[in-house]
């Protein structure tokens, strides 16, 4: 991929680049592959220096750290637009090629009609200035009845092409949104450890209606605006090419300013969207914990942390008005100028009788339509620039290869076992890479017993869970499942065989029922009785079916805010039940529940683990007893394992200092 992409974007000097790219940094991240030497995404659009620039400082520091990861995009974003990145864009319009087609045409008739009034108009001067009173009667009755026909005409197609436009806007709208959201849902769990949630979601909403509004209706009105200077232009040499020369000459240094201000609006746009993204980021973290920021007070300070973060997509915003104002008040002034220019000259030419009255007022008129048109034009040119300073962001986030793949992988002919084995496992944080978690960690799993992980706070339990999972993957050493690594396992085959249940676990907005069968694998008719089966191996059938209001279909808010600590544990336990796993992965909750709640979820776990392979991180003493096997996790390592009376035997033990001094739930 590497080569490939290399040669492609680097041509002969490729070879050289990608080796010194290599030799820097051995562990370049994926980020870096797949977006800054992606073709499609950089090619042409970031020269080979700059590429390679933002490599090295992407690379010379071990971690992607996001201002580093941001430095380089924004280095990469400010180059040139390309015709690759212009034809990506547009690329985006095929699907609604029909649509936009129709529009297209009709707003080739309506344009058309509108160019055809000044000249219309100064037919009618000349008829006026030329013909006696009752042939001039009839004829301006005529012109007019001819005119507010092709004015009807006009109107319909104006008004078939706005909604066509519209149309297309919407579902382009769409699909960039499906495709953006599917993007960010296959990625890797440690891609969210650096992409912030209110970031992605501004990407989603806000990007996504930018660029289609880019190639949409701004196309629309720029189409436009070019008809009507092309058409404008041929009509004014056509009715005196010494005047149109006179005129015209206020455009080349208008185009010269234009290009430089559209290159500096993509910028800021990039930047604007940047800082509203986090902004967003903000609010969205705050609006969601909103019963912490209330606990500690907070309201006021994140009041104000908002308002700084919304200070600077203002001062951004404003540099960017200041240069739209500079820009838009230019292309007024030179509209105006040409009108001016025009007048004068012409005048001059009545005089001399060298044209027409009529010829001139039409003329005006061109010239007035050609000075509004260039201020379409310039504001298509800046939302064309804004369209492809957002498109930035999209082409990163849909090109981006998660590092840990969706789909493909191995389905084994039967189901697990549930045969598990940590064969020297190393395992560090990507974004803290010099932190090793687990190193070189052994443990193995029979099939049908219950391993308690313990450990101190940090020691690595949860991690271990993220593994197995498949949600991260280990540096060094294999993880096993029925003797297949799993990393060489079709994920959603390994995640189907495994059923979890977190300390806290969060219920999505919607009904139990919802709630429950989101265990359920896709494509899988669970009827009602499977569900009330879950819910009573969960101790849950009792709450849901007499205290709930509608029972199944009690609705539980957002993040099961409706529903006590202990209920929620329970319905998440049915939930892991539903597609009824051979494997069971347990954080058992350290909140205190009350005693009757608590037992209630104790009893439920008892009894789901019979028969399963578990691997539960223990906080209850009596768990810890029964287990077939407790693994003392220790400066990343088992550091001891065996029963709970084997272990307790040893004097000096890790594990029996631990239950000295951690606090285990004795009930
Ligand atoms: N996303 C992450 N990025 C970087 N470091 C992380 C991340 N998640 C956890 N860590 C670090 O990894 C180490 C192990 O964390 P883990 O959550 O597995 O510990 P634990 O044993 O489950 O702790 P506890 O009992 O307190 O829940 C800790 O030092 C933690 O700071």
């Amino acid at each position: 991929m590497l080569h490939l992409c290399g040669k492609k974007l680097l041509g002969a000097r490729a070879p050289h680049l990608i080796c010194s790219v290599r030799g820097r940094a051995e562990s370049a991240n994926r980020w870096l592959l797949t977006s800054v030497f992606n073709p499609t995404v950089s090619a042409g659009r970031a020269n080979v220096k700059t590429v390679v620039a933002s490599a090295s400082r992407y690379m010379s520091v071990k971690s992607a750290s996001p201002a580093t990861i941001s430095a380089a995009k924004v280095q990469i974003s400010r180059s040139k637009v390309s015709k690759n990145e212009l034809r990506r864009i547009f690329s985006l319009a095929k699907p609604e090629s029909w649509r936009l087609t129709g529009a297209i045409l009709l707003l080739f008739v309506s344009s058309s009609i509108s160019m055809a009034v000044p000249f219309a108009l100064g037919k009618v001067i000349d008829l006026i200035y030329t013909t006696d009173t009752a042939t001039m009667n009839s004829n301006i009755n005529m012109v007019c009845g001819i005119l507010l026909a092709i004015f009807t005409i006009g109107g319909i197609c104006n008004f078939g092409r706005v909604y066509l436009m519209n149309m297309a806007s919407q579902r382009i709208t769409r699909n960039l949104r499906e495709k953006v959201f599917r993007s960010i849902m296959i990625q890797e769990t440690a891609f969210f450890d650096h992409n912030k949630t209110g970031e992605l979601v501004n990407r989603l909403s806000t990007d996504t209606s930018v660029v289609s509004a880019c190639v949409t209706t701004n196309i629309s009105d720029g189409l436009r605006s070019l008809i009507m200077i092309g058409t404008g232009v041929s009509m004014m040499v056509y009715l005196s090419p010494i005047l149109a020369l006179v005129s015209l000459c206020v455009v080349p240094p208008v185009m010269i300013i234009a290009v430089f201000y559209g290159r500096y609006i993509r910028r800021m746009t990039t930047k604007t969207q940047d800082a509203l993204a986090d902004a967003t980021q903000v609010a969205e973290e705050r609006i969601g914990n909103i019963r912490t920021v209330k606990t500690f007070n907070k309201e006021e300070a994140e009041i104000k942390k908002y308002q700084e973060k919304m200070a600077t997509v203002l001062d951004l915003a404003s540099r960017q008005s200041l240069a739209m104002g500079l820009f838009y008040g230019m292309t007024g002034f030179s509209g105006n100028a040409i009108a001016l220019i025009v007048l004068y000259t012409g005048g001059v030419m009545v005089s001399d009788n060298s044209l027409t009255v009529g010829s001139l007022a039409s003329f005006l008129l061109y010239a007035a339509y050609i000075g509004v048109s260039i201020s379409g034009i310039s504001s298509f040119y800046t939302e064309l620039n804004k369209g492809l300073g957002a498109s930035t962001r999209l082409w990163e986030l849909m090109d981006r290869q998660p590092v840990i793949p969706y789909s493909g992988g191995l389905i084994p002919p039967r189901d697990a076992s549930g045969e598990i084995e940590f064969k020297s496992v190393s395992f560090s944080y990507p974004n803290r890479p010099e932190h090793l978690v687990l190193d070189d960690m052994n443990l193995y799993l029979k099939p049908g017993t219950v391993t308690a992980i313990v450990g101190s706070s940090g020691s690595g339990k949860t991690t271990l869970s993220y593994l197995l999972l498949g949600l991260h993957r280990p540096k060094t050493g294999a993880i096993s499942l029925d003797s297949f690594r799993i990393e060489d396992l079709n994920v959603s085959w390994l995640r189907g065989a495994i059923g979890t249940v977190s300390q806290e676990p969060v219920l999505f907005s919607g009904t139990i029922r919802d709630n429950v069968l989101y265990g359920a694998p896709d494509g899988v008719q669970v009827g009602d009785d499977q569900v009330f089966e879950a819910l009573k191996e969960a101790n849950a059938f009792k709450f849901v079916t007499s205290d709930l209001p509608h029972g199944l279909d009690t609705f539980v808010g957002e993040r099961g805010i409706m529903l006590s600590g202990g209920q929620k544990q329970r319905i998440a336990i049915a939930r892991a039940l539903i597609k009824n796993p051979q494997i069971l992965l347990l954080d058992e909750a350290t909140s205190a529940l009350d005693a009757e709640s608590e037992h209630l979820v104790h009893e439920a776990l008892e009894k789901i683990m019979k028969g399963r392979t578990v691997l539960t991180i223990a906080h209850r003493l009596s768990t810890i007893k029964n287990a077939d096997q407790i693994a003392v996790l220790d400066q990343g390592k088992v550091a001891e394992i065996g029963t709970y009376d084997t272990l307790m035997a040893s004097e000096l033990g890790v594990f029996r200092n631990l239950i000295k001094h951690q606090a285990f739930q004795q009930t």
